[in-house]
């Protein structure tokens, strides 16, 4: 049965008075006990160190703006607006209800790219938000710069009752995840896999099917999940990016990465498929 959207996105018009706000820092987004949507003319009141606003969709019907605040000693005020507190996209991720995350991500994306997208990467004269359109316009050159998105290849690699796992230096401990990394100009999805795959294990695969995608907005990756089955090689962990890889076996699974992520989506419907049990589906991929 599928439940209606609750967050849909449109670009509004940050000359229009009223609606709702959430507020970005380099330290995450605000939330009181109300949650993150504050009234946005009171927080025009609050005098807060804005760098730029944007309007960027409609949450159970209401618009929503996500208003960035310029990284200075002011911003402890934010902390003085009564019972409020900064979060993290993460932690959003991990505890917070999914229609709420998916506003956030989207929010978070919206303003890294206005951050960096002030000027124009042409001519380097200052750029204006376009009237209707997702897009930062230089008059001068009459170019539109489009929010950013990183296409990524994630993949399981299976042989029989084992997977393939690794650890990043960046992982929370003892956390080991399928492959993953960005896709370079020139290649297509599969080819990144291959290359990946190569460079961060040199182990060679076959039969690459795609599973299905997620947006991934730390910052502004596109996930594209896939499944591989081992070729041949031995496993070598590529320096510096990979701390430790190892042929796991289905039965005896070290600590995997959050449910919601793409990465432990993979794991689980190879786990389903095995043991004939229902298939997992990605948030996002169901029809309707
Ligand atoms: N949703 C999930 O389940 C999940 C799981 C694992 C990784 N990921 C994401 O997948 C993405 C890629 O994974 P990775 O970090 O292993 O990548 P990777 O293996 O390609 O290695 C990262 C390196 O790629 C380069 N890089 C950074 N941004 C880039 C970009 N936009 N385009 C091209 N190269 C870039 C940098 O040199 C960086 O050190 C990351 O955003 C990561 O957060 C998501
Ligand atoms: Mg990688
Ligand atoms: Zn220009």
């Amino acid at each position: 049965m599928t439940r209606p959207k609750r967050w849909t996105t449109a670009v509004l018009d940050v000359q229009a008075p009223g609606g709702w706000a959430v507020v970005q820092s380099n330290q995450g987004f605000l939330k009181d006990s109300n949650g993150v949507l504050f009234p946005r003319e009171w927080l025009k009141r609050q005098d807060l160190p804005l760098m730029h606003e944007h309007g960027i969709g409609h949450f159970d019907g209401e618009p929503v703006y996500v208003q960035t605040l310029r990284d200075s000693p002011e911003l402890n005020l934010a902390l003085d607006l009564e019972g409020t507190q900064w979060q993290t996209l993460r932690q959003f991720m991990l505890a917070d209800d999914a229609d709420v995350f998916q506003m956030l991500g989207y929010a978070a994306q919206i303003s890294t790219w206005a951050r960096e997208h002030r000027f124009c990467g042409s001519c380097g004269q200052p750029a204006q938000q376009v009237p209707g359109e997702r897009a930062m316009y230089c008059p001068h050159c009459d170019l539109r710069a489009y929010p950013r998105i990183s296409p990524s290849m994630i993949v399981l690699i299976t042989r029989g009752d084992e997977v393939l796992l690794a650890r990043s230096p960046r992982f929370v401990s003892g956390v080991y995840s399928t492959l993953a990394g960005f896709a370079e100009p020139g290649e297509s999805a599969e080819d990144c896999v291959r290359r990946e795959v190569m460079e961060e294990v040199q182990v060679t695969v076959k039969n690459i099917q795609y599973k299905g995608s997620q947006c991934w907005p730390f910052p502004h990756s596109m996930m594209l999940g896939f499944h591989a089955e081992y070729d041949s090689g031995e496993i070598v962990p590529q320096a510096d990016e990979i701390e430790d890889a190892q042929w796991f076996s289905i039965h005896d699974l070290p600590p995997l990465p959050a449910s919601r992520s793409i990465a432990r989506h993979l794991i689980d419907l190879y786990l389903a498929q095995r043991s004939g049990s229902v298939e997992p589906v990605l948030p996002g991929q169901a029809d309707g």
